[in-house]
């Protein structure tokens, strides 16, 4: 078994016991109440290369990153240093995260969530939404094409914003095939969890001009920012070295500044 395909095991059978709290029906009724999602493609297209801040204790290739006691304190300074999204990973077997962390983000920040979790069922696509997410990330490796094009139309429907991962060329097609407009690649894959930061540089420059390109994994400074510019690169998602910082709001902020700077490369569209 792969580590993708034993963390997918895990997240079914947490599922299977919400879905026995708190109905299919039920999700999706309150989560129709749910305040409106904000656009976040508006802001993902904004003309520098933004920041996705991520809220993340542990993973499986590192272990424990940081303890995070108050997520939304380290959200509100993520929003202070200029993100553009905050990311919250809401798997807890191998990430440490929790709805609970998602809902403590949700009131502490304005700017738009990302439900960072391995979605598999229309459920959690609703659970999102009743917990206030305004993106919602589909992992190409997880799903086969007819679930990932239907949860991707689910996520619009509900007015989010899909962010499909990809790892590989081949994904990236399936990724443009089910209709997708943000694509971010990771340089993690996540069946073996090795990180290869080239893989960006080299699926990118393939997608479509109009497609927002995200870089996943492995940004530990303004540099690698720069690079994924340089390789079309909309916007960057960082976890590790911004729970390590020891300063968020200031590790957020030099990697904004460095996307907003006039040498910075920026997309195309
Ligand atoms: O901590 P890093 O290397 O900055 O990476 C962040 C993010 O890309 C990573 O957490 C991630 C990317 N895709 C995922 C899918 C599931 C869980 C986690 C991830």
């Amino acid at each position: 078994m792969t580590v993708l395909e034993s963390i997918l095991e895990g997240v079914r059978e947490d599922l299977a016991a919400r879905e026995a709290q708190l109905s299919f029906d039920v999700v999706k009724e309150r989560a129709a109440k749910a305040a409106p999602p904000l656009d976040a493609l508006s802001v993902l297209r904004g003309p520098n290369v933004g920041v996705i801040a991520e809220v993340k204790r542990r993973s499986p290739s590192k272990g424990a990153l940081a303890e995070i006691p108050e997520p939304a304190e380290l959200a509100s300074a993520y929003e202070a240093g200029g993100a553009s999204v905050i990311s919250v990973l809401t798997e807890q077997r191998r990430f440490g995260g929790s709805l609970a962390d998602f809902d403590a983000v949700r009131r502490a920040v304005k700017i738009p969530l990302l439900r960072k979790d391995f979605v598999v069922s229309p459920y959690q696509v609703h659970e999102a939404r009743l917990h206030g997410a305004d993106v919602v990330l589909l992992i190409v490796a997880a799903l086969e094409q007819n679930a990932l094009v239907s949860l991707l139309d689910r996520v619009e429907s509900l007015g989010m914003t899909a962010l499909v991962e990809v790892h590989t060329a081949e994904e990236a097609d399936r990724a443009l095939e089910a209709g997708s407009s943000v694509i971010g690649v990771n340089a993690r894959n996540l069946h073996t969890l090795e990180v290869d930061k080239d893989v960006f540089g080299r699926i990118a420059p393939g997608l479509p001009f109009e497609t927002i390109k995200i870089a996943e994994s492995g940004v530990t400074g303004p540099g690698d920012l720069m690079s994924y510019a340089g390789a079309g690169a909309d916007a960057v998602l960082v976890g590790e070295s911004l729970v390590t910082s020891g300063d968020p709001k200031a590790a957020v902020n030099k990697l904004v500044t460095a996307g907003s700077h006039p040498a910075c490369p920026r997309p195309s569209r």
